[in-house]
């Protein structure tokens, strides 16, 4: 692994080395490993300075839920009060340059740019956010298959100052598919595993609807039932739902894994429009020259 191929790593009490591969052609992150509850985190340390969030000022989070209307992406902007430090997760091409100039009104420094998972329905911003904001570093699951600076696995967390989001591995939509928690269990982005009400679709890419049953049931449904809910998509205007509401309202989750996986064979839904772009664009960052 050369230089550009490897990440720094620091090891202390609480602290593990480990290599983190890097791609897409930037600089490596600087990743701090660590230990908590929640079994191992391999916490991305990612820092700068100014005003207050709209959402919770009193934990210290800015956080910004925005929307692309022709794939009904949710892209979620969450950022440290202190230190400015900020993450971004499923940006779209389409919206990159609304989340470049809130992340600069907002005084933020986006440090990483995250896919949930590998998209078939859009293009990802995170190559050319890359571009845009110095020092942003692309972060998508090892097993997604696809090129990023930072390639995740369980237990592995992503630190914008004093937060950080903490990777669980939630495969059966695709198999690179990852739900983010906030360190404290407030909030899970669960991109296309768990959408309220629904899930992901399971007949393209790696689909598996018993993967998908055992991830959301043993990976998102142990969450506290009041961790919000927050998809990669809604198709219905809903924004925000919980741990609790999806394990006793969802229509599809809450049947046994046999109607589950019935359910999902059944659902005959129209290939993404987008699907043969948008794939092999996302394997690459969304940019084919990165
Ligand atoms: N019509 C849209 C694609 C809609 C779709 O298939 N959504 C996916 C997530 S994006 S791959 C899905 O899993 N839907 C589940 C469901 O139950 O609707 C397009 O053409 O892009």
């Amino acid at each position: 692994m050369n230089s550009a191929m490897t990440s720094r790593i620091k090891l202390s009490v609480a602290y593990v080395l480990r290599a983190a591969r890097t791609a897409c052609g930037t600089l490596p992150a600087s990743v701090h490993l660590q230990h908590n509850s929640y079994g191992r985190q391999d916490c991305l340390k990612t820092g700068t300075k100014h005003d207050c969030s709209a959402m919770d000022k009193g934990r210290g989070l800015i956080f910004r839920q925005l929307f692309e209307a022709t794939s009904s992406t949710y892209t979620y902007l969450l950022g440290d009060l202190e230190s400015r430090e900020a993450v971004l997760i499923d940006p779209v091409l389409e919206t990159v340059d609304r989340d470049v100039k809130l992340t600069e009104e907002l005084s933020l420094s986006l440090k990483v740019a995250v896919n949930t998972h590998c998209h078939a329905d859009h293009i990802t911003g995170t190559g050319i956010l890359k571009k845009k904001l110095f020092g942003c570093k692309s972060a998508i699951s090892l097993h997604s298959g696809a090129m990023a600076d930072i390639q995740l696995s369980e237990g592995d967390c992503i630190t914008f100052g004093k937060h950080s989001l903490v990777v669980r591995e939630t495969p059966g939509h695709t198999d690179g598919c990852v739900t983010l928690v906030l360190n404290d269990q407030s909030m899970a982005f669960t991109g296309d595993a768990l959408l309220i009400r629904g899930c992901g679709r399971t007949d393209f890419q790696q689909g598996c609807p018993q993967k998908l049953y055992q991830s959301v049931h043993k990976k998102i449904f142990t969450l506290p039932g009041h961790c919000l809910i927050y998809p990669a998509h809604d198709y219905k205007g809903q924004m925000v739902s919980t741990v609790d509401e999806e394990r006793k309202f969802n229509p599809r989750l809450t049947k046994t894994q046999e109607e589950f996986v019935e359910i999902m064979d059944n659902l005959n839904l129209p290939k993404p429009g987008k699907i043969d772009i948008a794939v092999p664009a996302n394997l690459v960052c969304g940019l084919h020259e990165v």
